[in-house]
């Protein structure tokens, strides 16, 4: 039996050494480049990779990851194990991270019932709050826009997620979120810890040469749950003084009455609620990141559309989305053009399977380079270039037959991001409030020299942009005035 299971192949791959496997061949930047480009060296739009026993196998097309991850979804839905964040920093209670499974379907499901297309327009008004506000931050002070835009990031997510409001510095719930999430990307890092590679290890006493891993797991779990139980206490505070705003926390609280269980749902939304955080926290922020900022051209095209559509001295409302393909256009070239996350989050495959001829080992970490897809030229010739016009039709609006980068953007089969609704519109009404009243330009040194942005990014788990230098300015009087009005009405 075992002599037949084998005579099906693994899929192609790099030379793999004995005990070992490709681990020195394996990328520390920039992955999902390396990885498209041997997809491309063995012409296969899947392969295999083996680091130390650990079987990898990238999906490099959008036909793959979906064959795969949707088709095959009874197989492919799990995720790797994550020793040191989920077993030993207390993670585990977030269902982006967890195992497939009856928790994870729970926490799936109350996270869906209040995000899925529609239920998210219910959050339209605190995302045009809080862009106004935002605009406000940047007129005052165009420099610190990377600061004002993750502060936007956080009042959007903590005002949906609790109902709570952040305040300009030094917010305690910014804070503590901060310090977490950024625990949890030095726990996650590929090759950090060697706990991830020996599980054993975490059994190892802190008190042990060698465990500082352990004492670094105990300081950081503390930060998760700081993250995960102080703004749900605060919310519930309001909710019981009846001050609270509506929010996810607040509506699925209110469903308490209908539980099996009281402690078991209030524990389940409190872990959902900080997932929430967790997977916006940077996301929908690197994209506003102003990456069309030095676009001057697709810029004024987008402004011309919104003065022709939008009445003067107001700002885009979301139901002005049809009416302005160029922006949305704009929008979709954003997320494809440098994507955040390029190789999304790996499923993990429960059992084997076999797919095209190839053996799948159960266990296996199943990578979809999401890069290699937004930038394959068959699909989006020029993949390098910004230009959103590949997105509209010979009738000026948005062409159906242009794959939609959100397909893909947002991952794939039961796992697919449940917050993509919501991170689609709070980028949209942020980058058209933004285009309706400010013109971004590139700086000019003093010998009247233009400066060229860096475009560079910071490899990590996700694919961030550097600081680059940018100019921020009101378009008219008339533009300064309706951002100062619009802020004053809001505060
Ligand atoms: C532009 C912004 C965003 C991008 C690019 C993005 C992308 C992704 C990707 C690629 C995945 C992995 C899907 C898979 O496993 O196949 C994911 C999962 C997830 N995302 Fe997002 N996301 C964004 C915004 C958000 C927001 C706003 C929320 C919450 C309000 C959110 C919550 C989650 C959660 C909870 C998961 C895990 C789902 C699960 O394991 O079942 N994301 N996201």
């Amino acid at each position: 039996k075992r002599s037949n299971k084998y005579r099906v192949p693994l899929p192609p791959g790099p030379k793999k050494w004995p005990l070992i496997g490709n681990l020195f061949d394996m990328p520390t930047s920039f992955e999902w480049e390396t990885y498209d480009r041997w997809c491309r060296e063995l012409g296969s739009d899947i392969i295999h990779l083996e680091v130390a026993g650990t079987s990898i196998v990238v999906m490099n097309s959008s036909e793959v990851a979906e064959e795969l991850l949707d088709q095959h979804s009874a197989i492919h839905s799990d995720r790797p194990r994550l020793v040191m964040v989920n077993e030993l920093m207390g993670w585990n209670y977030s269902f982006g991270l967890m195992a497939y499974g009856d928790e994870w379907r729970a926490q799936r499901k109350l996270f869906q019932q209040e995000f899925h297309s529609q239920a998210v327009e219910r959050f339209y008004p605190l995302e045009v709050r809080v862009t106004h506000q935002f605009l406000n931050r940047l007129l005052v002070d165009p420099k610190n826009y990377v600061r004002h835009i993750r502060h936007l990031a956080a009042s959007t997510i903590l005002g949906i997620a609790y109902g709570i409001d952040v305040v300009e510095e030094n917010d305690p719930y910014v804070d503590a979120a901060e310090r977490a999430l950024e625990s949890l990307g030095l726990g996650i890092a590929p090759g950090a810890f060697l706990v991830e590679s020996i599980p054993a290890m975490k059994y190892i006493p802190e008190w042990f040469p060698g465990a500082g891993f352990k004492r670094k797991a105990k300081e950081w779990s503390r930060y998760s749950t700081l993250m995960r139980e102080l703004p749900f206490a605060a919310a519930k505070e309001q909710i019981a003084q009846g001050t609270a705003r509506p929010s996810f926390t607040s509506y699925s609280l209110e469903k308490l009455d209908e539980a099996e269980n009281v402690t078991d749902h209030e524990q389940r939304v409190q872990s959902t609620a900080a997932t929430m955080r967790n997977g916006f926290d940077g996301l929908s922020a690197d994209y506003i990141h102003s990456r069309h900022a030095c676009q001057p051209e697709a810029q004024k095209r987008a402004q011309k559309e919104i003065d022709s559509i939008v009445s003067p001295g107001e700002f885009p409302r979301f139901s002005d989305q049809e009416r302005l393909p160029f922006v949305s256009a704009i929008i979709k070239e954003m997320i494809r053009w440098k994507n955040v996350t390029p190789l999304g989050i790996p499923h993990a495959s429960s059992s084997e399977d076999v797919y095209r001829g190839y053996r799948i080992p159960a266990g296996s970490i199943m990578v979809a380079n999401i890069w290699a897809m937004l930038h394959d030229e068959h699909v989006y010739p020029e993949p390098h270039s910004f230009k959103p016009e590949r997105f509209i039709g010979s009738d000026g609006k948005i062409d159906p037959s242009v794959k939609d980068p959100t397909s893909v953007l947002f991952g794939f089969g039961r796992r697919i991001c449940p917050g993509r609704f919501m991170a689609i519109s709070s980028i949209w009404i942020a980058v058209a409030s933004m285009l309706t009243v400010f013109d971004i330009t590139k700086p000019i040194d003093k010998d009247g020299n233009v400066i060229e942005p860096t475009y560079e990014y910071i490899s990590s788990l996700a694919c961030v942009p550097a600081p680059f230098e940018c100019v921020i300015k009101p378009r008219s009087a008339q533009a300064e005035e309706m951002i100062r009005s619009m802020a004053s009405e809001h505060s």
